[in-house]
């Protein structure tokens, strides 16, 4: 392959030249309740803010360097229950990494991530942007380890459950660190910079959904303010 070849390929998910940012889709999965939000909301905000609306399904969109590059997050934080099939699969397909969170404090939550791996890999073999050849970036998450008193899953379980799978572990406390769960993302970005340096093809963009339209967007760039206006009075 020429060199102009690798240029173009490289520029396929900038918009514009090269120097401009790379748009990276990253999707938050785990049952009700574990902090998917919070995580979310820390990483844009660097703030933990304590109740959020539990319906509440939106993309956040947020521009920061990461490893050097200049990276335009899209990030989905889904409802923790679907109950329509055919959306979840648009979501999922929609992603080009995944944050797949359980809470140390609930078993069930724990129980769940296996599930979701297998999900996120089937959709994504069967038709998925990757056209099936590798499977697109997991990285599990262990939220609320502020929680040692309520823990009912060791660090060890998750440990276990991650190796097993071979994907990347995480045990956070969005509460308590900005940093841990900055390094959550940088985990799964990485991962994803790495597929896209050596298979661009895999992700050119797909036309978004009319369904996936439909969900609510918040740039960061919009100010704090825009976060607050989704927590209820
Ligand atoms: N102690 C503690 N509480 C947390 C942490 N992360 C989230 N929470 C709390 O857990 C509850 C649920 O958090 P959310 O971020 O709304 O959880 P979610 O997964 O988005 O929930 P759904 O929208 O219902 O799917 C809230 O009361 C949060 O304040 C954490 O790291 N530590």
């Amino acid at each position: 392959m020429s060199s102009a070849q690798r240029g173009l390929q490289r520029g396929l998910r900038r918009t514009g030249s090269s120097s401009s940012p790379r748009s990276v889709r990253i999707v938050i999965l785990g049952q009700a309740a574990v902090g998917k939000t919070a995580v979310a909301v820390r990483f844009i905000t660097k703030r933990f803010i304590g109740e959020y609306d539990p319906t509440l399904e939106t993309i956040y969109r947020h521009e920061m360097m990461m490893g050097g590059d200049v990276v335009n997050f899209e990030i989905l934080d889904t409802a923790g229950q679907e109950e329509n099939a055919l959306l979840m699969e648009e979501k999922i397909r929609w992603g080009d990494g995944f944050l797949i969170v359980y809470s140390v404090t609930d078993r069930c939550s724990f129980d769940e991530v296996m599930r979701l791996c297998f999900l996120v890999n089937h959709i994504h073999s069967a038709g998925g942007r990757r056209g099936g050849t590798e499977p697109p970036p997991v990285v599990i998450v262990a939220n609320k380890k502020d929680l040692e008193f309520d823990r009912m899953v060791s660090r060890e379980e998750g440990e276990g459950l991650s190796r097993g799978l071979k994907l990347p572990f995480h045990e956070i406390s969005a509460r308590d660190s900005w940093e841990e769960t900055l390094a959550a993302f940088h985990s799964v970005y990485t991962n994803v910079a790495q597929q896209l340096e050596a298979a661009p093809a895999c992700f050119r963009r797909r036309t978004v959904s009319r369904l996936m339209e439909k969900i609510p967007r918040i740039h960061s760039g919009s100010g704090f303010g825009s976060f607050r206006d989704l927590l209820p009075d």
